[in-house]
Formats: structure tokens, C-alpha cells, sequence
């Protein structure tokens, strides 16, 4: 049986783009003829019951938006059986037979546990990181590695004029895809990240070696889940004090601003794709994009596979940069 009445939700870290998703579902559904809910901070705000009707305006004017007019929230009550149980009760109660989340792998598990318990379930992939397998981009990695770049594009500036180093800290607890991607763009000389292990000496040698040949500044991009920008610093500096590296840490502003166009037509694409997937019957699926083709994969398979690391592509920026 088809679906009739579905409903919308961010949840964990936002990201850019997330608004331009909430537009995509709410506008096809009302397109093809269904009533749609929003719900306000995620898996919280299912428990609380926190839910709307939406139409065609209340999605006008968010498609340039950062942030998500939903709202987000981390729910530990919603990862007990008891929550999910509740969950699925007031969608039920409320007659919503299909779910729109959109959010990172901890959502899908939300979603997944949902679907078990008879709601319609689609998952959009909703997260700077990049951190979902099955598909080869999220929602706002885009734009997370373009404010990258263009903040390594000005530390450039001030280090070359000082012959200086620049650590920058950008986001990925598990995943380096922002520290590739931006490093592969702006020129970094070293690039840290979770899935490949580094040597510091062999760091500092590199980077000694390529001011000698003359490189008047040397920028280092490190994904948090490696460890801070400050403890690279450090390991430089006792190794080589000359490098006189200045860290700097991106933190939230990577998580802000206006969605670029390949995200908000990336969210779009998955939004109308997810609604059109639910009238069709399918559930407890997540939408994602291989080689620029949208795909659906059981969420199970996408939750217990780990995203590949794209080593060519790292092997490239290490060429690159000497
Ligand atoms: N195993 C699980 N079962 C049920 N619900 C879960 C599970 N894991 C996470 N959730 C729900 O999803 C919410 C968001 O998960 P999480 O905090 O891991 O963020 P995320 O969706 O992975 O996003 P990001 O990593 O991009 O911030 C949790 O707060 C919780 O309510
Ligand atoms: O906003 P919070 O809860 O501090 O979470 C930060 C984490 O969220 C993410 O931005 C993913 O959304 C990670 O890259 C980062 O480690
Ligand atoms: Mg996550």
C-alpha cells in the first residue's frame, strides 16, 4: 500500500542544503498529491510530539538558507526500544505512514529502527562529513570543503609574506573526506586524516625540504579525528622550531552559510527522489548519488559499511604539492 501522509525531519549535526531538502520533499509531495508534516528538532521533537502540517509556503525563501528551519537535536531517549516504540505511536497517531529523515548515520539507525516498527522509512544523507557509504556525496560537504578552501586561500596569503606554516583544523571525527577534498583544492603540503596513518618526522623533514627549495609557506590541513591542530603544532615545533607553525580552527563555520549550487541541487534531486521512492512503496531505504546517478540502498547495508577512503585522490595531493 502506497503512502498518504508523510512527514519531515533533520536530525544530529545540521548542514548546508538541509533546507533546500526540506523544500524538495515538501514541494513533490504536495505535487503528487500528499499531505505533509514537518517535525521540529529531529528524533526529540517525533517524542514530543512537536509536528505540523506544511504547505507549499512554508518551504518559500530556504533554498539559499544554511541552518534547517526544522530545527535539529542529538535524542538518547530516541535509541532505547521505549523511544523508537513512542516514536512510531504518534506517527501513527497523527495517521503518517512514510518518514523523510535526513541526517548522518546515526539518524539512518533512527530511521532503520522506525522501519522496523511499520513506518515507511527514507533516509537523505544530511552531513558535512561525507561519512555515508552508498553514496558519493552528502548534503553539505560541498559547501564545508568550499568555506575550507577559501579560508586556506587567505592563510595563504599572511604565511607566504612570513614564510610560515599553517596547521588548519577542519571537521571529520571518523572521516577525512572534508581534510581531502579541501586539502586537494587549496594546495595543501600534508593532509591528516583518520584513515591513513602519518609519521611526524617524516612531516617535518618534508616540509624542512621544501622551504629549503624554496616554498615560502607550508599549509598542513588535519581532520579532528587525528587530533587537534595545537597537538601538530606542537610535534612540529619540537622537531623543527624554524617551521613556526600558526594553527587555525574552522570548527562550526564549516557547518554554516548559504548551500552551494551542487548541494542545493543535490538536495533537491534526493528530496523529490525519496518522496517518489515512498509513493512507490519502497521503505527503510537510503537515497544516495553514485557516478551522478540517484540510488537507493537498504539501510542496514549502508549503516554496516564503513565509506571507502579515496587513496588515489590522496596520493594525488601528496603528488601535487612538493
Ligand atoms: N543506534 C541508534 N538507534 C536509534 N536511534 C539512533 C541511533 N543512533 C543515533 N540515533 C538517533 O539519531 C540522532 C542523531 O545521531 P548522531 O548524533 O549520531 O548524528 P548523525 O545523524 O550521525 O549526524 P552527524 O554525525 O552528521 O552529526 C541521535 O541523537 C539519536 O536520536
Ligand atoms: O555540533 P556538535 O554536536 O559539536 O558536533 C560536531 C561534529 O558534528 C559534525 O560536524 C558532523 O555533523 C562532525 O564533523 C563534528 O565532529
Ligand atoms: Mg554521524
Amino acid at each position: 500500500m502506497t503512502v498518504k501522509k508523510i512527514a519531515v525531519l533533520t536530525s544530529g549535526g545540521d548542514s548546508q542544503g538541509m533546507n533546500a531538502a526540506v523544500r524538495a520533499v515538501v514541494r513533490s509531495g504536495l505535487y503528487y498529491g500528499l499531505e505533509v508534516y514537518g517535525i521540529q528538532r529531529g528524533y526529540q521533537g517525533l517524542l514530543n510530539d512537536d509536528i505540523f502540517s506544511m504547505d507549499l509556503r512554508s518551504v518559500g525563501d530556504i533554498i539559499q538558507r544554511g541552518g534547517t528551519i526544522l530545527q535539529s537535536a542529538r535524542c538518547k531517549e530516541f535509541m532505547t526500544p521505549e523511544g523508537q516504540q513512542k516514536g512510531a505511536e504518534i506517527l501513527r497517531k497523527h495517521g503518517i505512514d512514510g518518514l523523510v529523515v535526513i541526517g548522518g548515520d546515526g539518524s539512518y539507525h533512527g530511521a532503520n529502527k522506525l522501519s522496523k516498527l511499520g513506518i515507511k522509512t527514507m533516509a537523505l544523507p544530511g552531513t558535512i562529513d561525507n561519512d555515508i557509504s552508498y553514496t558519493d556525496f552528502t548534503i553539505g560537504f560541498d559547501t564545508a570543503v568550499s568555506i575550507v578552501v577559501d579560508a586556506v586561500n587567505k592563510l595563504r596569503d599572511t604565511m607566504s609574506s612570513h614564510e610560515r606554516s599553517s596547521i588548519v583544523e577542519v571537521m571529520g571525527r571518523h572521516c577525512g573526506d572534508i581534510a581531502l577534498y579541501a586539502g586537494l583544492a587549496s594546495g595543501a603540503e600534508t593532509i591528516l586524516v583518520p584513515e591513513v596513518p602519518h609519521d611526524m618526522d617524516e612531516i617535518t623533514e618534508r616540509m624542512k625540504e621544501n622551504f629549503a627549495h624554496g616554498k615560502r609557506h607550508s599549509i598542513v590541513i588535519v581532520a579532528e579525528g587525528v587530533g587537534s591542530g595545537e597537538d601538530v603544532a606542537k610535534a612540529l615545533t619540537d622537531r623543527c622550531p624554524t617551521l613556526e607553525p600558526r594553527v587555525t580552527c574552522l570548527g562550526h563555520i564549516q557547518r554554516g552559510g548559504t548551500p552551494t549550487p551542487t548541494d542545493r541541487n543535490l538536495a533537491s534531486r534526493l528530496g523529490d527522489f525519496a518522496v517518489r521512492k515512498l509513493i512507490e512503496g519502497e521503505s527503510d531505504k537510503a537515497c544516495g548519488i553514485i557516478k551522478g546517478e540517484l540510488v537507493l540502498t537498504d539501510i542496514d547495508k549502508v549503516v554496516n559499511t564503513k565509506k571507502e577512503f579515496n587513496m588515489e585522490l590522496y596520493e594525488l595531493a601528496l603528488r601535487l604539492s612538493q
